[in-house]
């Protein structure tokens, strides 16, 4: 029987299923961060265990991490005890890569993973985050666990999981000038709400998403999870193997050419049905911009912050009124009238190098207007940073008035040093716009890294495709 690519990644990995359909999977690799791994090695210690699989698993501390003056170390107390005592943990139980703070390899643990070739296709990958859906971009499968569960992992190399539902996003066309892999995941979004893939594991197919590098594939499979799916994944191509080659922990040699023949396979077969199919017009998709807080409330650039009487939907609308209450909008703004405060272009989804050369090409030769009070560009690892500077985007981005930094979740979530203040509004390349997000009170858009520097730029929402 015709395959789906989910199909062929369960199979190959379930050890036992019981009757009520409950599935043993065996994960290859274990990712590990600072926020969800202490309770997880405290429970090893109790129970007198040691991790299965040593090797399996690769380390970094990135929520908690300062991004400017990191030779200072980690002024909050919180902060640095999370991530002493991951350095402590790897100490003593091992890793096959451990990249702690200040390291020239540390970075955001979803970047760090498919930059080391530590992401491979035909992989089981968990980590105690909710983003790890990225890695599905390879052809993985990818969950994000609880702490209980990554105690499971580390002490039996197994975790309990039900089969999902299975979804195909297929986006057939050329994607517009100005229009990334960004805009492809919060249109997406828009069209099947945050709670459409519930209960699914999405994969993106078409011609659209065959066009994209591994980096965009990564950006959108890094926001199925905020369309409600426990996984998303793209099929293995040219580009994917092209990405890995000679990679640090990519195979070599025989291992290699074995490697690259099975990993040919981890596609959807011809005829394989789906429980859901959505088609979406490639062509169709202008810029976006989230207006409310939640990433389903998005629009286009050249549209306007809704009313909430546009909701038929009681609950909605009492939804949305919140939202525009918090978010201080008016109904019918046009999104380019909206200014913005602070613009923050970084985070898992959004931080690697190809989204920083988007943004500098928006960014060179011009200043970030007045009105903006900080603008910062977090790379999403010291090996993105070193790649970014080598091909001198810090400069670019420093003479227009960005503030250049060390890698880290940063901004993306109030953990560290860097966030809003209460009634501050972002232009952010972030994933989450809820309540609080960025810092208590703070208001979130989120949109592509070439959105964002437009915004930097003219201090309110531009239509980018007329900046380049
Ligand atoms: C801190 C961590 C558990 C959390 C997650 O799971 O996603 C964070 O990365 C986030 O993006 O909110
Ligand atoms: S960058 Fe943001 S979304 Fe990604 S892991 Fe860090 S906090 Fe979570």
């Amino acid at each position: 029987m015709a395959q789906t690519l989910y199909d062929k990644l369960w199979s190959s990995h379930v050890v036992h299923t019981e009757e009520d359909g409950t599935a043993l999977l065996y994960i290859d690799r274990h990712l590990v961060h600072e926020v969800t791994s202490p309770q997880a090695f405290e429970g090893l210690r109790l129970a007198n265990r040691k991790p299965w699989r040593v090797d399996s698993i690769v380390a970094t501390a990135d929520h908690n991490v300062p991004t400017d003056r990191a030779e200072q170390g980690i002024a909050d107390p919180t902060s640095r005890a999370q991530v002493e005592t991951l350095d402590a943990n790897i100490r003593a139980f091992g890793a096959l890569a451990y990249f702690p703070f200040r390291d020239k390899r540390q970075g955001i643990v979803h970047v760090i993973g498919p930059e080391n070739g530590a992401t491979l296709p035909g992989m089981t990958v968990v980590c105690g985050d909710s983003h790890t859906s990225t890695h599905g971009a390879f052809g993985c499968l990818a969950h994000g666990i609880g702490t209980s569960e990554v105690e499971h992992v580390m002490a039996t190399q197994c975790l309990l999981q039900k089969k999902s539902k299975s979804m195909l996003i297929r986006v057939e066309g050329e994607l517009g000038k100005g229009v990334s892999a960004k805009d492809i995941a919060l249109h997406f979004i828009g069209v099947i709400g945050t709670a459409g893939g519930t209960g699914y594991a999405i994969e993106f197919g078409g011609s659209a998403i065959r066009g994209l590098s591994m980096e965009g594939r990564m950006t959108l499979c890094n926001m199925a999870i905020e369309g409600g799916a426990r996984a998303g994944m793209v099929a293995v191509d040219d580009t994917t193997i092209d990405y890995l080659r000679g990679r640090p922990f990519s195979p070599r040699g025989d291992q290699w050419d074995r490697a690259v023949e099975y990993w040919r396979t981890l596609k959807s077969d011809e005829g394989a049905q789906f429980d859901r199919v959505v088609d979406i017009d490639a062509r169709r998709i202008l810029p976006q911009v989230t207006w409310g807080t939640s990433p389903e409330m998005v629009t286009d650039v050249r549209g306007q912050v809704p009313a909430p009487e546009d909701f038929a939907d009681p609950v909605k609308r009492e939804g949305v009124a919140r939202a525009l209450q918090y978010m201080g909008l008016t109904p019918r703004t046009p999104i380019d009238q909206i200014r913005i405060d602070k613009v923050f272009i970084g985070s898992c989804t959004n931080s690697r190098i190809e989204d920083l050369r988007a943004a500098a090409r928006v960014v060179e030769g011009r200043r970030v207007a007045d009105n903006v009070k900080l603008a910062l560009v977090v790379p999403g690892s010291g090996l993105v940073k070193a790649q970014a500077e080598a091909e001198g985007l810090d400069k670019v981005f420093k003479a227009a008035g960005f503030e250049w930094r060390e890698p880290g979740c940063s901004m993306c979530l109030a953990m560290n040093a860097d966030r809003l203040e209460p009634g501050e509004r972002c232009a952010s390349t972030s994933n989450r716009n809820f309540e609080g997000r960025q810092g208590a009170g703070g208001r979130t858009h989120l949109v592509s890294p070439q959105m964002a520097a437009a915004a930097a730029i003219a201090g309110r929402f531009a239509d980018v495709r007329e900046i380049v």
